[in-house]
């Protein structure tokens, strides 16, 4: 027996299709994104915290899901659309359908929608507060929740989704037979301190891979905190929310700055260092989501495919004279990437880390690399 589902938006439209996740009610703002695989990963990745997720691929669920997959312990995202899900998960990996995992995570997600029409209004008017309802539907209820959505400007997400308190990582990337490979501290020369914003699990490996000791710290852990663990180079993760809000992060990070020790930052940590810098970041209309980014690298002018996940940028407009553009997004002209002139920092708005997505930016992990051999060189 089928459950009924409404998709709600703020400007009125109302969708309706089947539910495939659990019953209830669920708000926040829709977005769309166009990967075509990696919708386990999508759903777990933290910086979804509070974004009802539109998958444009039409069949999501073939693969299933399986606990090796997640980017966090927990399914971060508010709800879930998509078009069709199919009646068969199929893959030698798959440990659960897609449906199960979202009704044992306690996730609304809706199908049998036209998600053709909902990108195109997410795409025109910008992305849109809305409500999931599945099971009992009230519509003008769930049309008056999308309506008094606050949206996500101004709103500090990083701290909410943070870990309680610090960890080590040592874990790295996984492998076919082999799954994830654990290293010893003897094979990892760089004590790197990773601020969690709500860091995927992907970036943490791939700087595992690359010889780096982890750990993670909570999202206020002060500066002083931070150098008192004597790092090599210090880590600022992805995440969700408004970035300006969280000015305990940027104090941080200013603080950080001035000691000269190498520094990287992904997309919302990308975003507090450009702040931390002195640039100013504001909200896109719809945002960058999906895996098919053409980014440009502007001193090689390589193309790279990147994965993308951000709904603030970086005001190119604002940025001081010690801050460089080393990227920049070839859908849009949008800011991707700088450097700090004056300090060995800098950031990148994608996701190189992909999972989901290609790995064209990888070698950004490595920039890091050798920004904290040189600096430990030169002590
Ligand atoms: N993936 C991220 O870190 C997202 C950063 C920020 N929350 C944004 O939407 O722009």
């Amino acid at each position: 027996m089928t459950v009924p589902a409404i998709l709600a938006l703020e400007d009125g439209s109302i969708f309706r299709g089947i539910a495939i996740g659990a019953e209830g009610h669920s708000v926040g703002e829709v977005v769309f994104n166009t990967a075509m695989t990696g919708y386990q990963e999508i759903l777990t990745d933290p910086s979804y915290a509070r974004q009802i997720v539109t998958l444009t691929y039409p069949h999501i669920g073939n693969t299933g899901v399986n606990s090796e997959d997640e980017e966090a312990g927990t399914i971060w995202s508010a709800g879930l659309v998509i078009r069709d899900l199919p009646i068969l998960a199929s893959s030698f990996r798959s440990e659960q359908s897609l449906s199960d995992y979202l009704k044992a995570r306690n996730i609304i997600g809706i199908a049998d929608i036209d998600t053709r029409r909902l990108t195109r209004i997410l795409r025109d008017k910008g992305a849109q507060g809305g409500c999931l309802m599945a099971g009992d539907i009230d519509e003008a209820k769930a049309l008056v929740m999308a309506k008094e959505f606050a949206g996500l400007k101004g709103m500090d997400l990083a701290k909410e989704v943070t870990t309680p308190k610090s960890y080590e990582w040592r874990e790295g990337s996984w492998a076919l037979g082999a799954g994830h490979k654990t290293f010893s501290d003897a094979e990892l020369p760089h004590h790197v301190v990773a601020y969690d914003f709500g860091v995927k699990r992907n970036i943490l490996r791939m700087l595992t891979d690359r010889g780096c000791r982890l750990t993670v710290v909570p999202a206020k852990t002060s500066a002083a905190d931070v150098m008192a663990m004597n790092p090599d180079g210090v880590f600022l993760s992805n995440g969700p929310g408004d970035p300006e809000p969280c000015d305990y992060a940027i104090d941080a990070i200013k603080e950080i700055l001035k000691t000269g020790v190498p520094v990287f930052g992904i997309c919302l940590g990308h975003q507090l260092l450009g702040l931390a810098s002195g640039a100013k970041t504001q909200k896109m209309k719809f945002g960058h989501h999906g895996a098919n980014h053409p980014v440009q690298d502007l001193k090689t002018k390589v193309v790279h495919i990147t994965s993308q996940n951000h709904g603030f940028a970086v005001d190119e407009s604002s940025l001081p004279a010690n801050l460089v553009i080393s990227h920049k997004s070839l859908f849009d002209g949008s800011l991707q990437g700088f450097e700090r002139t004056d300090t060995p920092a800098f950031g990148f708005q994608g996701h190189p880390e992909a999972s989901p997505g290609p790995h064209d930016i990888a070698p950004l992990f490595n920039q890091f690399m050798d920004m904290i051999v040189a600096a430990k060189q030169a002590k």
